[in-house]
């Protein structure tokens, strides 16, 4: 048995569908002969490879740039700038390196942390990253190194990790290293340091025990990877630290069982999406037909532009909108609308292949995408339709008598 796998017994995984997984230049980077070595990376891809036979999804946040671009222009000095240009000089081989190891296109994605706090940047990038993995590409994300100033000041791929596990509705975070996993002290200084294979909650004690310091090529350590967790757990995702040097550690994982640390997510990440959904002030209000509001609750659709019979208040794309059914004004759900109000007050009622040429472009077919809309509790699918089909407003009059 491997010394990892010894250290940290295995442990199941949470269910998973769609994950988010982090690679450090520690694996990537910093063997002889310089630039990217794929003796660990190619176990990954495997590992991507089986999550994808399995019908699961995974986003890669790749770090390497840096070493990469090292290994072109041999400099060993250091400094902000050098390292934004070494990163720049490095990111097509870091991508080039992906794609010859994975068996599906790779697509680069290049962000920073001021993309996600932007709200119009924040939903195009979920919107592009949705469409690559339907598409069944491979999404290779890295810093924007040359304009994220702070960012890789910090050397914040686990951070961004963890936004990017938020923002692509991910539900597990899986954070590869050169170690085994979380230690109680720095492993390689402190003899008495020992494997921590669970986390209920990241907390302020643990954040100094995992303060040691990053291996010679990492830039964040364990800390920042505590960190990404602890973002991760609020958003309701779960993350698993994990050694990606050992190839028995990354095939257990293809099988579910996790030899390293699993960080526990405070909430279920639906429920607190659902929540916040269902508490944010909103912009406005979406009338729908009885045919989108059926389906909407009974099949859990997205709701598209036909079902829109009017458009109520003024708001922007991103903001939280009420559904309201059209035929009595009952809110029935919530949700993020994709387009603002002038826009959909042209879309309304037309075919979803009908949207660009109206608008002259497109955002996606649906005005609220089902991962983004709550139904809030009331009436029967039935019902709903039963109002909605009735002219006169007798069927609802009724029902509030009733009420
Ligand atoms: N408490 C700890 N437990 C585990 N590793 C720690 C701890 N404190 C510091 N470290 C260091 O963090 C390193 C991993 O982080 P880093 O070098 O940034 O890797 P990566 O390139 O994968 O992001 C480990 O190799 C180890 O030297
Ligand atoms: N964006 C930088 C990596 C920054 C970073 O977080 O590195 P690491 O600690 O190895 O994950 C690069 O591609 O070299």
């Amino acid at each position: 048995m491997s010394a990892a796998a010894k250290d940290f017994a295995a442990q199941p995984l949470p269910p998973w569908r769609r994950a988010v997984l982090k690679v450090g230049s520690s694996l990537l980077a910093g063997f002889e002969g310089g630039g990217l070595d794929p003796r660990y990376a190619a176990g990954l891809a495997r590992f991507i490879e089986s999550a994808r036979e399995q019908q699961r999804e995974v986003v890669l946040v790749s770090s390497g740039a840096v070493a990469a671009g090292r290994s072109r222009i041999h400099t060993g000095g250091d400094g902000l700038v050098l390292r934004q240009a070494l990163a720049s000089l490095g990111q097509a081989s870091l991508i080039a390196f992906w794609q010859q190891l994975s068996g599906v296109p790779v697509a680069q994605v290049l962000l920073t942390h001021d993309d996600l706090r932007n709200r119009r940047r924040y939903l195009n990038a979920r919107a592009s990253l949705r469409e690559l993995l339907r598409l069944g590409a491979l999404p290779v994300i890295n810093e924007n190194d040359t304009v994220a100033v702070d960012e890789l000041k910090l050397g914040d791929n686990d951070n961004l990790a963890a936004a990017v596990a938020s923002l692509v509705d991910a539900d597990l975070l899986l954070i590869a290293t050169d170690i085994g996993g979380l230690y109680s002290g720095h492993p390689q200084r402190d003899p008495t340091a020992r494997p921590i294979g669970h986390v209920a909650t990241v907390t302020p004690e643990l954040l100094v025990t995992a303060s040691g310091g990053a291996g010679a090529l990492g830039t964040g350590g364990m800390r920042t990877k505590l960190e990404a967790a602890a973002k991760a757990a609020t958003a309701g995702i779960a993350t698993a630290l994990f050694c990606g040097r050992d190839a028995e550690v990354v095939a257990a994982l293809a099988q579910d069982r996790l030899h390293g640390t699993l960080v526990a997510a405070h909430s279920d990440r639906l429920r607190a999406r659902k929540q916040w959904l269902r508490h944010a002030p909103a912009s406005g209000s979406l009338h729908i037909d009885a045919g989108a509001a059926n389906a909407l609750r009974v099949r859990g659709a997205s709701l598209l532009p036909g079902g829109v019979v009017a458009v109520e208040g003024e708001f922007r794309r991103g903001d939280v909108v009420e559904l309201r059914v059209a035929a009595d004004g009952e809110a029935i759900g919530r949700g993020l609308v994709q387009y603002n109000s002038v826009e959909l007050g042209r879309i309304k009622g037309r075919h979803s292949r009908d949207i660009e040429a109206v608008l002259g472009f497109r955002y996606g077919e649906s005005v609220v995408h089902r991962d983004d809309l709550v139904m809030l509790g009331g009436r029967t699918p039935a019902e709903v339709g039963a109002i909605a089909a009735d002219p006169t407003g007798a069927v609802a009059a009724n029902e509030r008598n009733r009420a």
